[in-house]
């Protein structure tokens, strides 16, 4: 362990969708994204999909101004260190640390995000309910994206949660491959800052299952902003638009890590539930935070 003071983590997940939890109320860390990565590193790290770090909204140039609203800001990051604009696994299993460590009542809470505040609900043990926002995408019932994995295409809907999602309806979830690679979507100029894909089959009426190639974290056993879009989407596909028609619509969406449900209201607003874990605590050897690429945290 280096002489400098150990760093405080959390490790929790929403439907196996994992994250290392980094407490940082005063925004005092230096988080460059290669600390990011190494923390997520699975062998050499703590390991997750991301990292969530809990910073109060007045101290995050980002969040200042949000802090009226919301004392806590999600800092999200990719486990490659790039910065996502929101994360709806992640929002749940950063409310429940929030209650958990006694930083927040249980009941209703307003979270800061890249993509603006979201307000969730949680009980003390239980599920957890998340306030979306509306999702954004074209006009129409038409596709307007390519997604190729292999030597297959499928035609997919654009759909943004306050970050990006190419959602493809797929005769079988193993047509997308092994996903060790990003799938190809096209027209890159779609997603400038790149993008996650959802693959999606049928399971019944409204009820879905999906698997996901997240944008800096690889294929994850969850995405709850991706679960989201892929509601949005199959429910266009089946004629339903709440906006439109003033009748709300749910679907149960399985993910390989466990299972979402989430409604869309008349007013556009998407609610997403499901489980937020805590599973262990500890402290990381701020040498892991500093360490040059490569060089392995030394021990003692
Ligand atoms: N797993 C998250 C999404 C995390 C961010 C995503 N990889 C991006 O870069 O937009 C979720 O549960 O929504």
């Amino acid at each position: 362990m280096s002489s400098a003071a150990p760093v405080r983590f959390l490790k929790g997940h929403g439907t196996e969708n994992d994250f290392v939890i980094i407490p940082d109320p005063d925004g005092a860390l230096d988080l460059p994204a290669a600390a990011v990565a190494r923390l997520c590193d699975r062998r050499a790290g703590i390991g997750g999909d991301g990292l969530l770090r809990v910073v109060r909204s007045a101290a995050h140039p980002e969040a200042r101004a949000m802090a009226g609203e919301a004392e806590w800001f999600m800092d999200y990051r990719n486990a490659d260190g790039s910065v996502a604009e929101m994360c709806g696994n992640g929002v749940r299993v950063f409310a429940r640390h929030l209650a958990r460590a006694g930083l927040a009542e249980a009941g209703e809470l307003a979270v800061a995000t890249r993509a603006g505040v979201r307000r969730v609900h949680l009980a003390k043990d239980g599920d957890v309910t998340v306030r979306m926002g509306a999702a954004r995408l074209p006009a129409g019932p038409e596709p307007s994206v390519t997604v190729a994995v292999g030597g297959r295409t499928w035609p997919a809907r654009n759909v943004n949660m306050g970050n990006p999602h190419a959602v493809a309806f797929v005769a079988d979830l193993a047509h997308a491959g092994d996903l060790r690679t990003a799938p190809a979507v096209t027209p890159a100029a779609a997603y400038p800052e790149g993008v996650n894909v959802e693959f999606v089959v049928d399971r019944g009426p409204r009820h879905v299952a999906l698997r996901v190639h997240e944008r800096g974290s690889g294929e994850t056993r969850s995405c709850g902003t991706g679960a989201c879009a892929v509601m949005v989407a199959a429910a266009r596909r089946d004629g339903a638009d709440p906006a439109a028609d003033g009748v709300p619509v749910t679907y149960t969406v399985d993910v390989p890590g466990g299972r979402l449900v989430i409604t869309e209201h008349a007013d556009g607003g998407i609610e997403m539930t499901g489980p937020a874990v805590i599973v262990a605590e500890g402290t990381v050897d701020p040498a892991l935070l500093t360490a040059s690429p490569g060089a392995g945290v030394p021990n003692g």
